[in-house]
């Protein structure tokens, strides 16, 4: 049986560590029948400063940060060598809650992708190979064909890592945790990560 989630009020009741109190919530959101808790917004930039958005899924986080995987050469993966700053956002509507999450994004190591890819369907892997993403196509069938080709290459062997496709840490150096309370005042904690490592927490007006 799991705890009830722990509902703050207070910066005194909050975790003093950033990854344990998104780790209640993201439990929190879990527990309570959230649909794909793991779906996040990913906001990126140009070097001009130009914004993007889309959604990507979240395959990992630890005090290093979140992690999900993508494209190298997809538009984000191109915005991000340019300007190496992302943001991240979730929201759970099941507990009412929104976490933001601010930082410079670094590749996870090869080894690290190859893990996860390792991990993934085998018609997944051929699909990230298939997929020059965010690039124009004629249609579907140039897919379907680049499927059928890849099918025939790897028939007799494991489906190896693309080059241009691994993993991205987001390392934080903020972190907003929302809560919707009535009258619209809600809660909002940030943490800001000082230059000695610490977090410091402060609350935002909502
Ligand atoms: C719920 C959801 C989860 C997604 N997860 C991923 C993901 O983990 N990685 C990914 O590359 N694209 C994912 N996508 C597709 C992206 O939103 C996007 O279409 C794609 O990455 C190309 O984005 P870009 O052209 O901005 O690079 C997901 C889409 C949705 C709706």
């Amino acid at each position: 049986m799991t705890d009830a989630p722990r509902d703050p009020r207070q910066i005194s009741d909050l975790n003093p560590d950033p990854i344990a109190e998104f780790t209640d919530w993201f439990e929190a959101a879990k527990a309570a029948g959230a649909s794909r808790p793991d779906a996040m917004v990913l906001a990126t930039a140009t070097e001009a400063g130009v914004p993007s958005a889309r959604m990507v899924f979240l395959r990992g986080f630890d005090a290093r940060g979140w992690v999900f995987y993508t494209n190298y050469e997809s538009r984000k993966g191109q915005e991000m060598k340019a300007n190496p700053a992302a943001a991240l956002m979730f929201y759970w509507d099941a507990i009412s809650r929104s976490v933001r999450v601010e930082g410079q994004v670094e590749k996870t190591t090869t080894e690290e992708s190859e893990r996860y890819f390792g991990g993934r369907p085998r018609d997944s892997q051929l699909g990230a190979w298939a997929s020059q993403q965010s690039r124009v196509i004629a249609g579907r069938e140039v897919l379907d064909e680049r499927m059928a080709q890849l099918s025939h290459d790897f028939c007799d062997r494991d489906v190896t890592l693309p080059p241009f496709w691994g993993g991205y840490r987001v390392v934080p150096e903020r972190i907003e945790f929302w809560i919707s309370r009535p009258s619209r005042l809600h809660d909002r904690f940030c943490y800001r990560k000082q230059a000695d490592g610490t977090w410091k927490i402060v609350r935002l007006s909502p």
